[in-house]
């Protein structure tokens, strides 16, 4: 393997608590808001069809309209509180929001910028009221930054001139005074999600980045960062020149799923998904596919099977509304989840042969293991194949009155458990506690 500089500087998982509480959320929610809320995918009468918060990326947005938008930002219905309850009741344990996203409009007050919050009509801190409500709830926050900032006069793409390495090095500056601020003003943030470092320009730091990470953790031990901030000596992210993990956990899974264990590497990861195909920022129009409770609670169980944690996009438009159909999401998860939460919190992969049935999980502490069913099969036998010495002692319904299974030995380590429901009309759970023959 190569020496490196500014590679992973941990081989492995982190096994603190405050990374083991991390590993445990399951669920979160991820929020977009910003200036491209307002107008919504749309300029002019003309429909944006890219993601709405990249509208500024569009010729049909002239980049002077846009950055005027600030002018109009009073979201005169913003309610921390009710988005807080909302998350609550859904059963997010965690929650990503948008500082600052590429446009470089700052949700909180900036001392290094006028681009914020208090010079618009609304003249007031959001982040704080958000941080404040969401503790309150007993739900983590984390804090999105993009390092992109296509409103500062430093910010460059990529370094070919002696002008844009002098820029870029106030550029620098600013993101590391702007990070710094965040957390002497958000100390009760529990990492950072940043966003926005794809660039030529971004991947040459890799010294300045190692730095401002090992600052930042200074400030707050423990706190959590993935692999999308640090490039390493040779510009890489992610994965190291060695292929090692660099961060906290990986940051790849955007829009997307692994599908075995093998693609998570055995490494801590997340999802971050959008509710449409690719809308993070509100977009008035939604077209294409729009994802449903069922299919988002399957990504859920899906990535908790895989050791990872799943987080849902909401996008509240310029007001500081939660869409209908965001709400109604919302609800219909928090049902799920209210019933079913036992399967999702705490819990992780196991190594038991995936089925066609659908998904397993397994509670960290208890080691108790889950199956939820998505598909009953036409003869409502569920398969169940265990590694050799496994002993299954008790199966039993997570809900409704405590049916229990006898499971049939079809083969060595191998079983058939028979449901009795002749339609399932939720993700079933049922409860499989296991001992190893010593
Ligand atoms: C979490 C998500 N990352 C951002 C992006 C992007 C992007 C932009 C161009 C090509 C590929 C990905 C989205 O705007 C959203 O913030």
């Amino acid at each position: 393997s190569m020496t490196l500089e500014h590679g992973a500087h941990r081989i492995g998982k982190r096994i603190d608590s405050k990374m083991s509480r991390w590993r445990n959320y399951g669920f979160g929610q991820f929020i977009h808001w910003g200036l491209y809320a307002i107008p919504g995918g749309h300029w002019n009468g003309e429909y944006y069809g890219g993601a709405a918060e990249w509208i500024r990326s569009w010729k049909g947005m002239p980049n002077e309209d846009y950055d005027n938008l600030y002018t109009e930002f009073d979201p005169v219905d913003f309610d921390p509180k009710a988005w807080a309850e909302q998350a609550k009741d859904m059963g997010a344990r965690y929650m990503i929001i948008t500082t600052k996203h590429h446009d470089g409009f700052c949700l909180w007050p900036s001392e290094f910028t006028d681009y914020d919050v208090t010079n618009a009509p609304y003249g007031q801190d959001i982040i704080g009221p958000l941080v404040e409500a969401y503790d309150a709830e007993g739900i983590d926050v984390y804090l999105y930054f993009s390092v992109m900032d296509w409103n500062h006069p430093g910010y460059r793409s990529k370094l070919e001139t002696a002008e844009d390495r002098e820029a870029y090095e106030g550029f620098k500056e600013f993101t590391r005074n702007q990070l710094l601020e965040l957390l002497e003003r958000y100390p009760s943030t529990k990492g950072l999600w940043f966003d926005g470092t794809w660039d030529a320009a971004w991947k040459e730091q890799a010294e300045f980045a190692d730095n401002l990470a090992m600052e930042m953790r200074e400030m707050i031990p423990g706190l959590i960062i993935g692999s999308r901030f640090r490039p390493d000596d040779y510009g890489n992210r992610h994965f190291d020149s060695n292929g090692d993990l660099m961060g906290d956990y990986e940051q790849g899974w955007e829009r997307k799923l692994p599908d075995t264990y093998e693609d998570t590497k055995g490494n801590d990861w997340d999802c971050v998904m959008t509710v449409p195909e690719n809308q993070w920022g509100y977009h008035s129009d939604w077209r294409g596919h729009v994802k449903t409770s069922y299919e988002l609670i399957e990504m859920l169980v899906k990535s908790v099977s895989l050791d990872g944690n799943f987080v849902m996009n909401f996008g509240p438009n310029g007001q500081g509304e939660i869409r209908k159909e965001e709400r109604q999401l919302a609800k219909e998860i928090g049902e799920w989840m209210h019933k079913n939460q036992k399967a999702i919190y705490d819990c992780g992969y196991i190594d038991w042969e995936k089925q066609d049935w659908g998904y397993y999980t397994r509670n960290r502490e208890s080691g108790e293991v889950y199956m939820i069913v998505f598909n009953k099969p036409i003869n409502g036998a569920l398969r169940i194949k265990t590694p050799a010495k496994i002993n299954l002692d008790k199966i039993f319904d997570l809900n409704g009155p405590q049916k229990t299974y006898r499971p049939e030995e079809i083969h060595r380590n191998e079983y058939f458990i028979h449901l009795d429901e002749a339609l399932l009309e939720t993700p079933k759970v049922i409860v499989i506690q296991y001992s190893e023959a010593t």
